[in-house]
Formats: structure tokens, C-alpha cells, sequence
């Protein structure tokens, strides 16, 4: 059964989709038809949904797109963050009727039937967005089908599901056995039994010598960012997120990495003492989103969840230690608890607040100034997204070759 995009005759099965405060938007199935729960969340990317929707990060999120046209460019092998779609249903309002762009392989909607992501679409996005933001990000559910329950019944279901508020999310979608990915080099990316990974498709770009390695827990990680650092010369050895200090130091490494994920960042007290194990040993480390909430956590500042997160392509930035501003991509629900104006005294020595969100001054950035350990809450490695942020994998490089030195 497909739902709402296509040239086929029959218009798709007719879909509700119910918040947990009792608002219902009427439309059609887009994608697999069925019924479907998680966290309803907006996203402004106007580009980019093939690296949403595969974003590990989303694992149990109902994804609403701002954009109005989605999958007008069709699907490709090439563009995924991951083996899989983690978003647990999609929200669009104007489906494209026909994708075209010279990579494109199938439809959306097409691909979201194929891998059963329960989707609605004919919503007026913009009324629920503004809703969410006026809200706050809730519990959704979307119902498609011949039968649709009453909506008093789909309101019962919609609270019954799993809130987001203290779900531990990491291990369900990390990958359960290290793998490596080479620094730059003529080989292409290979990655073993990763159920959340790069994708043979990488192709490495230039030749080049080997010059670091580093561990990355895996805690949702893109596929982008193993690259990011393999174009620098790294080699990537990828951890679950499940792995012990004395895993990720058998790997020798000049410099350690925590990745983005999904979930409750006040959860993830493993990978929290894992890190605290890392900045003991002054090991260079580098966090991203997740892996930032996590520094906040090792350094003992609390973590709390925002109204409704910040998730897009465009979200300016600015770095604290030069001054400059980025436009940057995000999927973050949650946020550090630190102080903005002052140099806080932590177990592992000083630090601050190095990067913050200009829209709403919310922490985008930490910083030791006593050992080599910092990290962003946004996305440096962009897909989807601007690179104005590609400068922080230099930064990483710096502090392991500062280490060498
Ligand atoms: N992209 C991420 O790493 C998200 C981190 C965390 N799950 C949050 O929502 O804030």
C-alpha cells in the first residue's frame, strides 16, 4: 500500500494525526499505512530529508516538516546518515507527485512504504508547528487505514505511549560491534555488522597519510562524521556505546569521540563515566550534540529539556572564543545547564561556555582550558546542513597534535 505521493489513481487511505493534548490534523497516508507513536517534533531544514529522516538522533520522534514540498528530489543510496530510517512517522504537508533530480532511484514515498515509516500528509504544517512552539514539543500519534478508531480512543493510545523525558535511547541504535574507518586513502569505507554506519558508498576522496586514531562512541553516530574526521588524516575506530575504558584505550588512541544520539542526555550515565575515565587521562576528546550533553554531565552541570528544541539547517551560532558567527544544522530537544558569563570550577578544572545559540542564548559549546576536551551541541559535520562549522574537526586535530608536541 503506498500513500500520498505518486501518479496512481486511487488517493491514498485517509490518516489522522493526534497530539496528547487532544489537537487532531485530518489528511491522507503518506508512506506505510498504519499507526505510529513518538515524540512530535519540528524540523526547518528546507533541504535534506534523506539525512533527517536517517539520523539516528530521531530514533522515536514523529518528524514535522516546516518545509511545505518534501521529496521533490526522490530517494538515493548515497545521501543516508545511517543503514536505516530511524524517525518513527513524517509529517508533510504537499507531497511531490514526481521526484526529479539526476540521483534520484525511487520515490519517498515509495522508500518510506519499503521500510514501514507510518506517515501523514495534506497537514496544515504550519499551524502544528506553531502549535508545538507554543506548546512544546508532546506525544503524537499518527493513524492511517480503512478503520480508524475513534478519536477518543486515538487520543488513549497517544497517551499511553513512551514520553521522551528519561528514555535511555543510545544502545537501541549504536552499533553492537566495533568497526573501522580508514583515514583518507584510495580505499573505500567498509563497515561490519553496523546496524547504524556509513554506508559502503563513501568513497574517500584524496591520498594521504595516516596521522591519528580515534576511538568514537557510537551512541547514534552519522555517517558524515567518521568521514569528516577521515578526510583529516583519522582513522576512526567506531565503539558501542556500550564499550569500557579498556576498550576504547586498546585501540591506542590519540584522541577520543562521543557522538551524537537519541534520548534523554540525564540517562546516559555509562557513557557519562566512560568520559569521565577519558578527561582523567587528559586524552584529547571531542563531543558532538549528545556527546556535549554528555561533557555537561562529566563535568557535573545538569541537562534539562528545552520547550521544543531546535531542529534545522539555519541556526546561527556564535563562537565565543573568536567572536564569529556560524549558521549551523541541529537536532537537539535537550540542553546544558551551565552558567554563560562566568569560568565554572569543575573535578577536571575550568571551564566554559564556548559556543551559544543566538536565537535563545541557549549553550552550544563547552570548553576545558585545563586539559584538550571540548564539544558543540550542533552538528560541525553539517548533512544536511552549512559548513561553517567544519573548523571544529581542525580544533580536534589540534589538541591530539598539541598532545604529540
Ligand atoms: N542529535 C543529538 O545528539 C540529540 C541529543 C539528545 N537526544 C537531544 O535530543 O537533545
Amino acid at each position: 500500500m503506498s500513500g500520498g505521493g505518486g501518479d496512481r489513481g486511487e488517493p491514498p487511505p485517509f490518516a489522522v494525526l493526534v497530539l496528547e493534548d487532544g489537537r487532531a490534523f485530518h489528511g491522507r497516508a503518506y508512506g506505510a499505512v498504519g499507526e505510529t507513536f513518538g515524540e512530535a517534533v519540528f524540523s526547518t531544514g528546507m533541504t535534506g530529508y534523506q539525512e533527517t529522516l536517517t539520523d539516528p538522533s530521531y530514533h522515536r520522534q514523529v518528524v514535522v516538516m516546516t518545509a511545505p514540498h518534501v521529496g521533490n528530489t526522490g530517494v538515493n543510496d548515497e545521501d543516508p546518515e545511517s543503514a536505516r530510517i530511524w524517525v518513527s512517522g513524517y509529517v508533510v504537508r504537499d507531497p511531490a507527485r514526481k521526484p526529479s533530480n539526476w540521483r534520484s532511484q525511487r520515490s519517498l514515498d515509495e522508500e518510506l512504504v519499503a521500510q514501514g515509516v507510518v506517515g501523514i500528509s495534506g497537514v496544515d504544517t504550519r499551524a502544528l508547528t506553531r502549535h508545538l512552539r507554543e506548546r512544546g514539543a508532546m506525544r503524537v500519534g499518527i493513524f492511517s487505514g480503512d478503520a480508524i478508531p475513534d478519536e477518543g480512543t486515538l487520543l488513549a493510545k497517544v497517551r499511553k505511549a513512551p514520553e521522551m523525558t528519561g528514555a535511555d535511547l543510545s544502545a537501541e541504535v549504536a552499533t553492537k560491534e566495533a568497526y573501522v574507518v580508514p583515514a583518507i586513502g584510495t580505499k573505500r569505507f567498509t563497515v561490519a555488522a553496523a546496524e547504524v554506519a556509513t554506508k559502503e558508498a563513501y568513497v574517500v576522496p584524496a591520498i594521504g597519510t595516516k596521522r591519528f586514531t580515534v576511538a568514537a562512541i557510537d551512541l547514534g553516530i552519522k555517517g558524515m562524521t567518521p568521514l569528516r574526521m577521515a578526510e583529516r588524516g583519522i582513522e576512526v575506530h567506531v565503539l558501542p556505546a556500550t564499550a569500557t575504558l579498556e576498550e576504547v584505550y586498546a585501540v591506542n588512541p590519540d584522541g577520543v569521540f562521543f557522538s551524537n544520539g537519541p534520548g534523554d542526555p540525564s540517562t546516559a550515565d555509562h557513557p557519562v563515566a566512560l568520559m569521565q575515565g577519558v578527561l582523567e587521562r587528559s586524552t584529547p576528546l571531542f563531543g558532538i550534540c549528545f556527546g556535549n550533553q554528555i561533557l555537561g554531565r562529566a563535568l557535573g552541570f545538569g541537562t534539562f529539556k528545552l520547550k521544543y528544541g531546535h531542529r534545522g539547517i539555519n541556526q546561527p551560532v556564535q563562537d565565543r572564543t573568536t567572536g564569529k558567527v556560524e549558521v549551523t544544522a541541529h537536532n537537539h530537544g535537550f540542553a546544558v545547564d551551565a552558567p554563560l558569563d562566568k569560568v565554572s570550577d569543575t573535578k577536571f578544572g575550568r571551564a566554559e561556555v564556548s559556543h551559544v545559540c543566538l536565537n535563545d542564548q541557549v549553550v552550544e559549546g563547552l570548553q576545558l582550558l585545563d586539559r584538550p576536551a571540548f564539544s558543540v551541541q550542533y552538528h560541525p559535520e553539517a548533512a544536511a546542513g552549512p559548513h561553517d562549522a567544519a573548523y571544529l574537526f581542525d580544533r580536534f586535530v589540534s589538541l591530539m597534535e598539541g598532545q604529540r608536541a
